[in-house]
């Protein structure tokens, strides 16, 4: 028995090579206007989707197939006779396979100056109204939505091995594509923060090996709608493939280096920078961050602001690091670099810095927490002196740089530094006294330290950080304030002659 497909598209690649393959199958087609004219124009016989509905297109194309006779055609249940003879009854044809994908949406909003009325008009209504309908009765309609599964869907008919999998799949993938295109236009259109419904939408970008350990899987999804200066943005020009722990680390070393305007290279190991050094050049840059830890850094992720020069790729190249993220790399740091097959290199454009996402989302059990992403950096006028010792206007720096290192260690975070380098890094201790020892401790080695500063990340719950650090040769502090013992902190730094600024600006990073 003749079998009817409605084709509706508006991508229109490998449109007649399917009809024609559908034809031969001995379906009649139908098809909206534009769809109709492409398979006129190479020879298919086609019938006007106005036949079918006896009313021609209206409003601008707004209703073309929003009509019983189709969406009967498409929900009647063939194994429900009364289905069947309501059919009958109305001269309604069945329809066994629908074709449709839908208004171009997502394009349009991606152009710049788009205006809300044109995006408006591309909201498809019909497309998604008839691949759910189809998609509902997969056991009896077949729903195509991606040109990609033209081949396989003609192959199946041909062979006759349509199983009841391969309708199952193409339905979800009906209802994926359809849930997809309205949470992007839920998107458009929503004005808060933070909706009622968080309809957040994001396409597989690559399944990787394995996840945080090799016995977890794990997949990379992406945002919809792109987000150019991000890991997710980066391109990869070289090297192996990244791995899970990889891509959490580089979006980490990605996010801190782009807060600096100067040359800036960030070392970043198991989410923590080991290494951060600012400098007139790159290669001054990377020194410092070097030498900041030269043995954390081994293995580690490379954030850097500035495009690699062959000077500093050759001191890269001397260390086995996993990632190096950079602007650009010149031709010839590139071709050292890439010496090493493994080592992944990967570019991301700073100058489009401003499209970096302004909320960070990560799960918990049962559900998701989103919030604003950390972009408060202090500098020294943002500083209050609460000690009887005043900083020196080269410690002021000093402290402005900590304080926008140790925002992004993990809590309970110390830093030591000087004005343009990490000199120890204390993290992620479950109290603030051990992540001072770690800093301290690891400061002392460093050239340097006689102008250390400490930047805490949070207040002092209490006086033994600043004895800790006032009896190691720390001169001056930075840290929020505002615990209830504030007091005996700045009385510890007044007993030992140190300074200590307050910035009223916690930097918690879990
Ligand atoms: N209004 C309708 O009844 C309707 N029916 C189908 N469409 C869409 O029209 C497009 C195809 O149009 P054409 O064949 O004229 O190029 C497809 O993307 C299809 O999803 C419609 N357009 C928008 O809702």
């Amino acid at each position: 028995m003749t079998k009817r497909a409605l084709l509706s598209v508006s991508d229109k690649q490998g449109l007649t090579a399917f009809a024609q393959g559908l034809v031969a199958l001995d379906y009649q087609l139908v098809s909206t206007g534009g769809t109709k004219k492409a398979l006129e124009a190479a020879n298919i016989p086609v019938m006007g989707i106005e036949d079918v509905t006896g009313f021609p297109e209206m409003l601008d194309g707004r209703v073309k197939t929003l009509h019983p006779n189709v969406h009967a055609g498409l929900l009647a249940r063939r194994d429900v006779p009364a289905h069947m003879a309501q059919l009958k009854d109305a001269g309604i044809t069945p329809i066994d396979l629908v074709v449709v994908n839908l208004y171009p949406f997502k394009a349009t909003i991606q152009q710049p100056d788009v205006t809300q009325a044109e995006a408006i008009e591309q909201i498809d209504i019909g497309g998604p109204s008839m691949l759910r309908s189809a998609a509902k009765n997969f056991a009896a309609v077949l729903p195509v939505v991606d040109p990609a599964d033209y081949a396989d869907l003609l192959t199946a008919l041909q062979t006759d091995t349509v199983t009841p999998a391969f309708r199952q799949n193409l339905a979800a993938k009906v209802f994926q594509h359809t849930a997809a295109y309205d949470a992007l236009i839920a998107q458009y259109l929503t004005t808060e923060t933070y909706p009622e419904k968080l309809t957040l939408t994001y396409d597989k970008k690559q399944a990787l090996r394995y996840g945080e350990n090799s016995h977890q899987t794990a997949t990379f999804y992406e945002n919809a709608l792109p987000t150019p200066f991000s890991i997710t943005g980066a391109k990869q020009l070289h090297g192996k493939e990244l791995s899970y722990n990889n891509i959490k680390d580089a979006d980490a070393a990605l996010r801190m280096v782009s807060e600096y305007a100067q040359p800036a290279v960030v070392a970043m190991k198991h989410m923590n920078p080991c290494g951060v050094g600012l400098g007139e050049t790159l290669e001054s840059a990377w020194d410092k961050a070097y030498a900041a830890d030269s043995i954390s850094i081994f293995g580690g992720i490379i954030a850097v602001n500035r495009p690699v020069d062959v000077a500093t790729a050759q001191k890269m190249h001397e260390l086995f690091l996993e990632i190096i993220i950079a602007p650009s790399f010149d031709d010839e740091a590139y071709a050292v670099l890439a010496k090493k097959k493994n080592l992944r290199l990967m570019t991301v454009d700073f100058n489009q810095a401003h499209t970096a996402d302004g909320f960070e989302t990560i799960s918990v059990g049962g559900g998701l927490l989103r919030q604003a992403v950390d972009q408060k950096i202090e500098t020294p006028a943002d500083f209050t002196v609460v000690t009887k010792q005043q900083p020196t206007t080269e410690q002021l720096k000093a402290l402005a740089f900590g304080q926008q290192v140790v925002k992004h260690v993990k809590s309970n975070a110390i830093v030591v530094t000087t004005t343009d380098r990490t000199l120890g890094v204390g993290s992620g201790q479950m109290n603030r006294i051990d992540s001072t020892k770690i800093a301290i401790d690891k400061a002392m080695q460093q050239p340097g330290y006689e102008q250390a500063i400490l930047a805490s990340d949070a207040f002092f719950p209490m006086d033994d950080c600043v004895e800790y650090a006032a009896q190691h040769g720390i001169r001056v502090i930075v840290q929020p304030g505002g615990s209830i013992r504030d007091q005996d902190s700045i009385a510890m730094a007044d007993k030992y002659g140190i300074a200590m600024v307050t910035t009223g600006v916690r930097h918690f990073r879990h």
